[in-house]
Parts: C-alpha cells; sequence; structure tokens
C-alpha cells in the first residue's frame, strides 16, 4: 500500500478515489497541486466539495462511470481551485472494484490543461487580428503595430495587391482608433468619372449633376468625427488630386452651403494598389500630396508570397462559407487541397474566398473534392487560352464575357475572382 502511495504521488497527474457516497478516498499529491486544496481538507469531503466543477450536477464522470460500467475518458471540464480561480482539466473516470469485481466507488484521474489552454490561445491570438488570418512574419510584423498606428490619427496610405486585405485592414484602423464610434466612411476614387467622383467626396450643389434634386453632402462631410478610406488613391484624376491636397494641408473643407470653411475631423486612410512611386515620376500622381497621404505605409504582401497562409485561409474560408450556407462540410479531399494549395492566387485572398464558396455552393457531400473546383478546362496549365480567374484579360476577352453573361458585371466580376471596382476601372481603361 505505501509503496502504491508512493507510485501514485510521483505521478504528474491528479488521481483520486471516491466511495459509493462520493466521498474522497484518496487524494495524491499531483491533486493537492492542481486544486490548491491539501490531502487533510479533502479526504471525507464529498468530491463536488473540493472539485466544485461545472458539470458535478449534471455530468459527473465518476456517476456516469459507475452508472454505465464504462470508462469515461478525457472529458474536459472547468474547476474552481482552493482560491476560486477556473483551472480547465481533462478527466478520466473508471468504476473502482473489490477482490470478488463488486464496484466499491470510483477512480478519477485529472490534467491541468492551464498551460496547454494559454498556449493554445497564444498562437491563435499571433495567427488572428481582428478578422485577419496570417502565419507570415511581415503580416504579422504590421498586426503587431496595427494598434499604435490607429490610435495615432496620422495619415496611413495602404498598398497592396488587388484581394491582398486592404480594405480590412482600414476596418481594423477604425475599429481600434479612438473614432471607432464615429462613422467609417469609404470613397472608391476608381468607381466613378471624375465630375460624379468630386460630388461624391466634396458634395454636390442641388441641380450640379444629373437628378440631383436637392445639395448633397459628400463623402468627406458625412466622415465627420471619423475615418474615410479613400480606396484607390491611385486612380483620383490629377484636378480632384489638387482638392484632396489642400483638404489635407489645411485639415478645411467648405461643405455645401456653407459660408465659412469647417475643420475637417476626419482621419485619412488612403489604399492602392498601383505603385505610386512609380506614378509621382512619371507625373500622374501629385508629389505633394503623395508625401501628404504616406506619413505612415503599410505594406500588404501578395498571397503567393506567404504560401504558408493558403491552408489557414482555406480553413476560415471554409468555416465562413459552411456557416454562410447552413453546410456541414468537413474539408478537402487530397486532390481538392493538391490543386486549392498549389493554384496561382494571382487574384490573392480574394481568389481564394471566390475558389471556396463556389465549391461550398456546389459540394453535395461531406468533403470538398476536385469536382467542386474549376474543370481542367479552366486551370492555366491545360488550357490553350490563358486562364482568367485574377489576371486582367485582353479587351476581347472582356468584351466576350460580358457578351456571355449578357452585360452582368456582378457576373463577369466573379468569373475573373475581381471585384466589380476593378472591372470598372478595367473597362474604363480599355475604352477608346
Ligand atoms: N488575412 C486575411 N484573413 C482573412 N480574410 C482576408 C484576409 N485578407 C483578405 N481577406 C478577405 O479577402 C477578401 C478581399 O479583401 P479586401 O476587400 O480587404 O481586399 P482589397 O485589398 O481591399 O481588395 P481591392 O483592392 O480589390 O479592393 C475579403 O473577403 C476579406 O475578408
Amino acid at each position: 500500500m505505501e509503496h502504491l502511495a508512493t507510485i501514485l504521488d510521483s505521478v504528474a497527474d491528479g488521481v483520486f478515489t471516491v466511495d459509493q457516497q462520493m466521498r474522497i478516498t484518496w487524494f495524491n499529491r499531483a491533486a493537492e497541486e492542481i486544486t490548491g486544496f491539501s490531502r487533510e481538507e479533502a479526504l471525507g469531503q464529498s468530491c463536488c466539495e473540493i472539485f466544485r466543477s461545472n458539470i458535478c450536477f449534471t455530468h459527473c464522470p465518476v456517476r456516469e462511470a459507475l452508472a454505465s460500467g464504462e470508462d469515461v475518458v478525457n472529458r474536459q471540464v472547468d474547476i474552481l481551485d482552493r482560491d476560486n480561480r477556473e483551472i480547465p482539466i481533462s478527466v478520466s473516470a473508471s468504476v473502482l472494484r473489490d477482490a470478488e469485481g463488486n464496484p466499491v466507488g470510483g477512480v478519477e484521474t485529472f490534467r491541468d490543461l492551464s498551460q496547454i489552454e494559454a498556449l493554445k490561445r497564444e498562437v491563435e491570438g499571433r495567427y488572428t487580428f481582428q478578422d485577419m488570418v496570417s502565419r507570415d512574419p511581415r503580416m504579422r510584423q504590421l498586426f503587431d503595430i496595427l494598434p499604435d498606428v490607429a490610435v495615432s490619427d496620422a495619415t496611413v496610405l495602404l498598398q497592396g495587391e488587388s484581394g491582398t486585405g486592404k480594405e480590412l485592414f482600414a476596418r481594423a484602423l477604425h475599429d481600434l482608433s479612438p473614432r471607432r464610434e464615429g462613422p467609417l466612411v469609404v470613397v472608391n476614387c476608381g468607381a466613378l468619372p471624375e465630375p460624379l467622383l468630386e460630388a461624391e467626396i466634396f458634395g454636390a450643389k442641388r441641380g450640379a449633376y444629373t437628378g440631383s434634386v436637392e445639395d448633397r453632402s459628400g463623402r468627406l462631410e458625412q466622415a465627420e468625427g471619423g475615418t474615410l478610406f479613400l480606396d484607390e488613391i491611385g486612380d483620383l484624376p490629377l484636378a480632384l488630386q489638387v482638392k484632396l491636397l489642400r483638404v489635407l494641408e489645411n485639415r478645411e473643407y467648405q461643405p455645401l452651403g456653407a459660408r465659412r470653411p469647417r475643420r475637417a475631423d476626419v482621419r485619412f486612410v488612403a489604399a492602392t494598389h498601383r505603385d505610386l512611386e512609380e506614378m509621382v515620376a512619371d507625373g500622374s500622381f501629385r508629389r505633394d500630396l503623395f508625401f501628404r497621404i504616406n506619413v505612415v505605409n503599410l505594406k500588404i504582401p501578395p498571397l503567393r508570397e506567404r504560401p504558408e497562409d493558403i491552408p489557414l485561409l482555406l480553413d476560415v474560408a471554409l468555416d465562413r462559407f459552411n456557416r454562410a450556407y447552413g453546410k456541414r462540410i468537413g474539408g478537402f479531399s487530397p486532390e481538392a487541397l493538391e490543386f486549392l494549395l498549389n493554384h496561382d492566387y494571382s487574384g490573392n485572398v480574394r481568389e481564394l474566398f471566390n475558389l471556396v464558396e463556389r465549391a461550398v455552393i456546389l459540394c453535395r457531400d461531406t468533403t470538398i473534392g476536385a469536382e467542386s473546383l474549376p474543370s481542367r478546362r479552366e486551370r492555366p496549365q491545360d488550357s490553350t487560352e490563358p486562364a482568367l480567374v485574377g489576371r486582367r484579360p485582353t479587351v476581347e476577352q472582356l468584351q466576350q464575357l460580358l457578351r456571355r453573361h449578357r452585360g452582368n458585371k456582378t457576373a463577369v466580376a466573379r468569373e475573373l475572382g475581381i471585384n466589380r471596382t476593378t472591372l470598372w476601372r478595367w473597362l474604363k481603361e480599355d475604352s477608346p
């Protein structure tokens, strides 16, 4: 007996036994360490007074083992220790029998999961930031500095290819800033022709543009007290660049109908997939405006430079679309996974999400198979035509696609794995 006690005291798992009235009859050293109760305090006590777990009165593992005669293995529960701290543990329970095989009580072993849970949280915390996930060191560096950048009120320039998550970053900057209660207003500088874009940002007088029957406030005014996100700033026409520069320099603008200029209480975040330095060099983007918006520059790496993010994003996407479409798809078949891991995501994270969304919709199984992914015909290596997903098609290809989708731009954009704004810009740039 003494020998057994020494052995039990030297194991790292908590071990205790109870009689049929659930009173503690044995309590080893690890049980003392995990719960904070000494052996003297525990012996003879009802076990629910020592463990105070969330399942004591509903799913007690020892009672279940006694009732069924079957072992209970690795059930995760939370207990309160002597200082009332919640401790996550994993419990296993078995029936304790006498020499004749009659049940005389139960034995429970338990393992402290606090450290594992803490590690798990740390790892998840590193990979997840707001709605963004990444394992890439450069992305993690961005996640690290984002809270400080957000509170600084400095103008931020986000640079990255289409679909890399610039808008997500802009939202995170707003949500982490003291302006989070204010509005986040988005303007897409590539989506409208110049006069309409001007009205969109700075407002318009009644009758100034087609159909406006009253004065319309601009996005700048609507962003008062909040953040104005200028997406695709590289597409801002030169005349509007001058106007925006004035706002950034003087922190003032003239709201419609107002006699005097108003102080702009707005934080500016701009984004572009273009190389603004190059545009400055060739004169299509004003140098002074570039310096005004480039106070903090965050460069988001394209997905092909961070392949370790692909499996992570596939999981996130599957989870997101399972929920959106009420499905319970568990994962990907080896062939599907091989395709998805080796795909050339020129449309970046957006393209990956589009592929998974399409697959989730098409999938009738519990696993996504290759048949739910673009067919071989559509894949670059097997195609005589260059694949269109995420790449910029030629003018003819664009026209063909538009015809095929009967002019439905949303459908064309979806097929290309781009957003409608990008499509709009391509069409604009391609038009004579
Ligand atoms: N790191 C990430 N983790 C999770 N989701 C992401 C991540 N990056 C991008 N996404 C998702 O990818 C999609 C595209 O992101 P977003 O619209 O922010 O890209 P963008 O760079 O602003 O694109 P564009 O320049 O074409 O407007 C969104 O659905 C977004 O939720």
